[in-house]
């Protein structure tokens, strides 16, 4: 699992170590020294340097693991990436201090180290060991944005150290100037396919929100980001976490210190998924392993019926009831013949994939209505068999008469959300959705009690508890139908947890994201690199979990 750290967690937690002198900046910089050099290293081969200077294996990303780069021991040793130029951009903070020391080491190892300094006062310290290094130094006074832009296209790495978790709103200027001019040249180049050099962020991104993931100005999107002590919510979470690139956390001495008091941004790794998923035992049987009834599809659109069976049967379920007119039942029956036509008792629903908003099909309309008052519990258990856990997809989100129950999970994409909050009175659009996708899930969240599971690059999951904030699907995954596999992926994982998430309706949106990670990585195995239909995706679910329950995180 991994857990963020707020700006304040973060502090509360070094100020100790401070106290008593522990040199937290030098392992920080010495750190992103040695990730700097890895990276220059690798993207420069030509450079004729010896394999052996990279010690062990390389990490699943093909890149040298944390510790594994040995530095140059000796003055004249063939650094590897000696004659190679880097960029920094130092802030006035700590942040700033961070890269200038690790300027100072990479200047040592024969990097060109041009420092720009972006504020008047800086790290003295950090200054002083970059000067004593015979690093070049621009100063503030001197700064001109086309010539930094000038350097940073010449430089074979940018260091981004301009601001960390002091980082407050948009940056300004100049800073905000510097980085929007070189984040433009970036786009260009990579929408050119000309080479742009590799961009390292100190601890975050400068300017994004650190503790919300908030984008409120410019950013250069960073390749990779080393992260010091722990992650930061604004590496997980929307809009700002792609703008991280690979994120390398590096232990600087908080690693035996006690994490956030209370869960705030999480991201559920294989383990924590292999811990939600059910693999049954030898006393199980079909109706123990949990019965997924599916209100999906319409004549209009049979496939999300056809869809969402499929996402719940791949994911393992007991029996899928798939309920709706013949023309989408025999269509479903036909793909999947494991699946029933006819109505009985279920331990979840998947409601409203293919239904549309309009009407239109009165006869799943009723369904979805006689389901959704089994979940919020408005009509007798002796009628609905009681209250179960559900998936709100689509048409579904449009028929919510009576406050959720947290086991009952929404899962739209940003226009859905700003068309739910639009019909509960809120001014909101798809833009602002996908400006502040946290801030509304949680809206929703308040609004209608249920979980919110808002789908997007990274998808969030808001309950009562933890943000889980999962991402882990390739882009491929935006195609027609994926959202309807998502669904009975969700369906089948709630019915096998049903007994669970009734005792403790928290723990639904770590089933939510659960099946996120598992429809995300099926994506992954399906793609393999290029497209995907939804189809493929429900496919692969079995290999996925099997690889999950395995053990095999590969
Ligand atoms: N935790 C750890 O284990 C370790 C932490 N370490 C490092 O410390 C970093 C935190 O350092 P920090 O507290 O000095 O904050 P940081 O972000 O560098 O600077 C704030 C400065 O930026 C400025 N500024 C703010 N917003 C701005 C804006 N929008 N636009 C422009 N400027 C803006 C702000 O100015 P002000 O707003 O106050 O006028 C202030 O001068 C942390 O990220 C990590 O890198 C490591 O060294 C050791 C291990
Ligand atoms: N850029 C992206 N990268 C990764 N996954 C994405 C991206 N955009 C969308 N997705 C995922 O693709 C799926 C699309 O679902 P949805 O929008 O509901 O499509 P549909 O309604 O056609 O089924 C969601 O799981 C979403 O999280
Ligand atoms: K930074």
């Amino acid at each position: 699992m991994i857990e963020a750290w707020t700006a304040d967690e973060m502090r509360a937690a070094e100020k100790p170590l401070l106290d008593a002198g522990v040199p937290l900046m030098d392992r920080a910089a010495r750190a992103l020294a040695r990730t700097v050099l890895g990276d220059i290293a690798r993207r420069r081969p030509a450079a004729g340097m010896p394999r052996r200077r990279v010690a062990g294996s390389l990490g699943s990303d093909g890149l040298p693991g944390e510790g594994r780069v040995r530095p140059a021991r000796r003055a004249g040793t063939r650094a590897p990436a000696r004659g190679a130029a880097a960029l920094l951009l130092v802030g006035a903070g700590n942040n700033g201090g961070d890269a200038l020391f690790a300027g100072a080491h990479l200047a040592r190892e024969g990097v060109r180290v041009t420092a720009v300094l972006v504020a008047s006062e800086v790290h003295a310290a950090g200054l002083a060991a970059l000067r004593a290094a015979r690093a070049e130094v621009i100063e503030r006074s001197e700064l001109r944005v086309p010539a930094v832009v000038a350097r940073a296209e010449a430089a074979d790495a940018v260091v981004d150290g301009l601001t960390g978790a002091g980082s407050r709103g948009a940056l300004r200027p100049p800073a905000g100037g510097i980085v929007r001019a070189l984040a433009d040249v970036r786009a260009a180049a990579e929408a050119a396919g000309t080479p742009w050099p590799w961009v390292v962020a100190v601890d975050v991104p400068s300017g994004i929100g650190v503790d919300d993931g908030a984008v409120p100005g410019p950013v250069l999107p960073a390749d990779r980001t080393v992260a010091f002590g722990a992650y930061k919510p604004g590496l997980l979470l929307p809009p700002a976490a792609p703008l991280a690139g690979s994120v390398t956390v590096t232990d600087v001495g908080l690693g035996s210190l006690q994490g956030p008091q209370f869960a705030g941004t999480l991201r559920l790794e294989d383990d924590d998924v292999a811990a939600v998923l059910r693999a049954p035992g030898p006393r199980d049987h079909k109706y123990t392993r949990g019965v997924v009834g599916v209100v999906a599809g319409t004549e209009k659109f049979p496939g999300a019926g056809v869809l969402a069976a499929a996402g719940a049967v791949r994911a393992g379920a007991g029996l899928v009831r798939a309920l709706g007119p013949v023309p989408v039942t025999s269509q479903i029956l036909s793909r999947h013949p494991e699946a029933v036509t006819v109505g009985g008792r279920v331990q979840s629903w998947v409601l409203g994939p293919g239904i549309p908003s309009d009407g239109s099909d009165a006869g799943q309309d009723r369904r979805v209505y006689g389901a959704l008052a089994a979940v919020t519990g408005v009509l007798d258990a002796e009628v609905t068999g009681g209250v179960v856990p559900a998936v709100i997809d689509a048409g579904a989100m449009a028929m919510l008469e009576h406050r959720l129950p947290e086991i009952a999970v929404l899962t739209p994409h940003a226009g859905e959300l700003a068309t739910l909050m639009s019909g509960l009175g809120h001014e909101v659009t798809r833009a602002d959705v996908e400006a502040e996708p946290v801030r509304w899930a949680r809206a929703a969240h308040r609004a209608t009690g249920a979980t919110v599971l808002l789908k997007g690059a990274v998808t969030v999951v808001v309950g009562s508890g933890a943000t889980y904030a999962q991402a882990d699907a390739p882009a491929w995954l935006a195609t027609a139908g994926a959202g309807d596999v998502l669904a009975g992926i969700l369906g089948t994982l709630l019915a096998s947890r049903a007994a669970d998430v009734l005792a403790d309706h928290a723990l639904t949106s770590r089933v939510a994201a659960a099946a996120v990670v598992v429809h995300g990585r099926a994506a992954a195995l399906a793609s393999g690199g290029g497209p995907v239909t939804a189809s493929d995706v429900a496919d692969a679910v079995p290999r996925v979990i099997a690889r999950i329950l395995g053990g095999d995180h590969a």
